[in-house]
């Protein structure tokens, strides 16, 4: 009898004995050296908890509000085309997961199935959804427009991808997709490798002016992804965003940029409660998401875990991934006498050598 998964590196176990190793590649790679993917997770790992003793914090209370919606816990699930890659039922299991806990998801411009239909199943859960901006303009329109009738509840501008980084596992593979994957989402498509679709309709030309436009066209609240700097955060804050994700892609963009936990903290100086914080980028056990609270974020957002899951056994391994990030949480929360996310301060933690 297989051993039940306990941590999420169980789940990538899982997954990775189940997928064939081009598509493990996409999933799993990151640009160049994938240097900054390696510190993504190696960042927490230099994190030292210190906890409050004998401050009874049992059953803490996870629950937190972000843009006016109350999620069960401080944990989402980041934007990643096409989960149909590592399960037929693709973002509709996911979503029923991330649901039926409370969770929020953010569907991807290259989700592989239908937003009307994920927002049916998303059962009043939020639901955002990610938008890469392409050179014909009326695609990215047509696109909100579309999400906003079935019920997106906000959108996620991703910045930092003018094109694809270059991620060299997927050159040496020669990766494409399968023909029967495809973006559920958009009109046209008709594509077989991402990189070269992404690198032929981002509009590499994008700009701040991308937020106003934004305005003009939804009135949906705005997030902007990929900040790795105050001064952009302090930019983003004066274009008039709902929200920062301080996001490197999971090391897929540019290698050499550091780890989120590393670019958090200034980040979030600067913004000084102006609008939320998330971060993304290397989570993989519930105290991490307690790192990233107590150095600024407001909450944090799970990429890759989420396909392992999908790929291990669909719904119910997305729920298993969660399930595990929840009571990891709890647990941390219990043990370092933290009894509401308002007692995670920075003084939680102390950055030490890694482990
Ligand atoms: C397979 C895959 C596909 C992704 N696709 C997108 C995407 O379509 N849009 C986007 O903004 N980010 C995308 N990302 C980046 C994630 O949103 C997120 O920033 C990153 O995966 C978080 O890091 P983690 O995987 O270490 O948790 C993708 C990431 C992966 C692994
Ligand atoms: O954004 C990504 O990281 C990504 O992998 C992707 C895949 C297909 C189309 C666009 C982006």
């Amino acid at each position: 009898m297989q051993m039940p998964a306990l941590t999420l590196q169980d789940y990538r176990r899982l997954a990775q004995e189940r997928m064939e190793r081009p598509v493990w590649d996409f999933f799993e790679g990151g640009a160049g050296e994938e240097h900054t993917l390696a510190a993504n997770e190696r960042a927490f790992d230099r994190v030292r908890l210190r906890p409050t003793v004998l401050r009874p914090a049992a059953g803490p209370d996870t629950t937190c509000k972000i843009l006016g919606r109350t999620w069960a816990a401080p944990i989402g699930v980041a934007p990643m085309a096409f989960h149909t890659l590592a399960h037929p039922d693709g973002e509709l299991a996911t979503v029923r997961a991330a649901a039926a806990r409370g969770l929020p998801v953010t569907v991807s411009t290259f989700a592989g199935r239908a937003c009307e239909e994920l927002a049916a199943a998303a059962a009043g859960a939020p639901l955002w959804l990610q938008l890469y901006c392409f050179r014909d303009r009326s695609v990215t329109r047509r696109l909100i427009e579309r999400a906003e009738r079935a019920g997106a509840e906000a959108l996620v501008l991703t910045v930092d991808a003018p094109r694809l980084g270059r991620r060299l596992r997927d050159v040496r593979n020669d990766f494409r997709l399968p023909p029967h994957i495809v973006p559920a989402n958009l009109d046209g498509g008709g594509f077989s490798s991402p990189a070269a679709h992404a690198r032929a309709e981002l509009d590499p030309s994008l700009d701040w002016s991308a937020v106003p436009w934004l305005r003009s066209v939804t009135s949906l609240p705005v997030l902007v992804k990929g900040v790795l700097t105050a001064p952009d955060a302090l930019r983003a804050v004066e274009a008039g965003v709902d929200g920062i994700i301080v996001s490197n892609h999971g090391g897929r963009q540019l290698d050499g940029v550091p780890a989120t936990l590393e670019a958090l903290p200034e980040i979030a100086a600067a913004v000084r409660g102006a609008c939320p914080v998330l971060i993304d980028g290397g989570i993989r056990r519930g105290r991490d998401v307690l790192a990233c609270l107590a150095l600024g974020a407001d909450a944090a957002l799970v990429g890759r875990p989420v396909l392992h899951g999908l790929a291990a056994g669909g719904e119910d391994g997305v729920g298993g991934v969660l399930d595990i990030l929840l009571e990891e949480l709890q647990d941390a929360m219990t043990l370092t006498g933290t009894r509401s996310l308002a007692d995670i301060l920075p003084d939680l933690v102390r950055t030490g050598e890694p482990w």
